[in-house]
């Protein structure tokens, strides 16, 4: 089955348009689990990294759509952080959960295509459902992984309008006639025309930031076959109404991420005094329902 219609489906089955971002920090583990690391070094961080997200998955598996490693807070503790990527991505998969490697990949054509096997597919190294990608180098280093998708059944999220406060001083560029996150939004469109599946959707899907709700609803409009991923909710200041307008009518069309929010809940003033460090995957637990609540439209 397509990743689009895999993703759809993980959506309905979960009766959830969650995607739990996890982002390891040393400094933001709970107090029991930063305690256990007796050693300060890599291998050491990377077996509680491994420990932290995959108590996370277990405790979300079967209740949100997907799962986001972010690959950049693995790849801090080095050769020992990517062995502990590798193994939560594989842990993941094994419980039934989508993954979205959050890597921001790309290069010109050749490279993009070792990326592209690198990380996509269940029989690549890496194993994940699909990737996030950088649109910067262009249409030919998008096609790479774009036919890779097509041999994996894999997906793709192109930036298109990242979350971050900075993000418009490139995107928001007006260049003939349209800004450039438009233009990129077309390709995706373009890309994705031939190979729409069951569900309406197609491998090439897009990240828009819930911290831009005017341009999400109009990214919607413009690219009616892409899934979104929405990061920006919850830490970053996005709410429920701020990413409403990234569904289709039938609910689907969009997965929202959470990172901080949800794998840190325990530290969080609402959580700290009832969960604390102790009860930390409780914590985990509860902002999970809360974020799935909050996104029942
Ligand atoms: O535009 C973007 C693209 C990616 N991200 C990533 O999503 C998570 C967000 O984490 P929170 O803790 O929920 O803020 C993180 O991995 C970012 O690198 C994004 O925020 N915005």
């Amino acid at each position: 089955m397509s990743f689009a219609d895999r993703l759809a489906e993980a959506v309905q089955t979960s009766g959830s348009v969650t995607c739990v971002g996890l982002d390891p920090r040393k400094s933001q583990l709970p107090a029991t689990l930063r305690d256990s690391v007796s050693t300060d070094s890599p291998d050491a961080w990377a077996a509680a990294y491994t420990q932290f997200c995959t108590e996370i998955i277990d405790v979300v598996a079967g209740r949100v759509a997907c799962v986001k490693p972010q690959a950049a807070f693995f790849e801090q503790l080095g050769p020992a952080g990517m062995v502990s990527l590798g193994q939560v991505i594989s842990y993941a998969r094994k419980v039934g959960l989508l993954v979205i490697t959050d890597g921001k990949r790309n290069d010109i054509g050749s490279t993009a295509t070792a990326y592209a096997d690198a990380y996509l597919g269940t029989d690549s190294p890496w194993g994940s459902d699909s990737l996030t990608v950088s649109p910067y180098l262009g249409r030919d280093s998008l096609e790479p992984f774009v036919e890779v998708c097509d041999a994996r059944d894999a997906g793709i999220f192109v930036l298109v309008k990242t979350s971050n406060p900075g993000g418009g001083l490139l995107q928001d560029r007006v260049c003939d006639g349209k800004t450039i996150y438009a233009s990129v939004a077309e390709l995706v469109s373009e890309l994705n025309s031939t190979r729409i599946g069951k569900s309406g959707y197609g491998p090439v899907g897009a990240v828009v930031g819930a911290t831009y709700p005017e341009q999400l609803a109009e990214l919607r409009s413009a690219m009616p076959g892409a899934w979104i991923l929405i990061p920006g909710f919850g830490a970053q200041g996005g709410s429920a109404d701020d990413v409403k307008a990234g569904f289709d009518g039938s609910g689907l069309g969009a997965v929202v991420n959470s990172s901080r929010h949800i794998i840190f809940a325990h530290s969080r003033p609402e959580y700290k005094d009832k969960f604390g460090d102790v009860k930390w995957l409780d914590a985990v637990s509860a902002a999970t329902d809360e974020m799935n609540a909050q996104l029942r439209f």
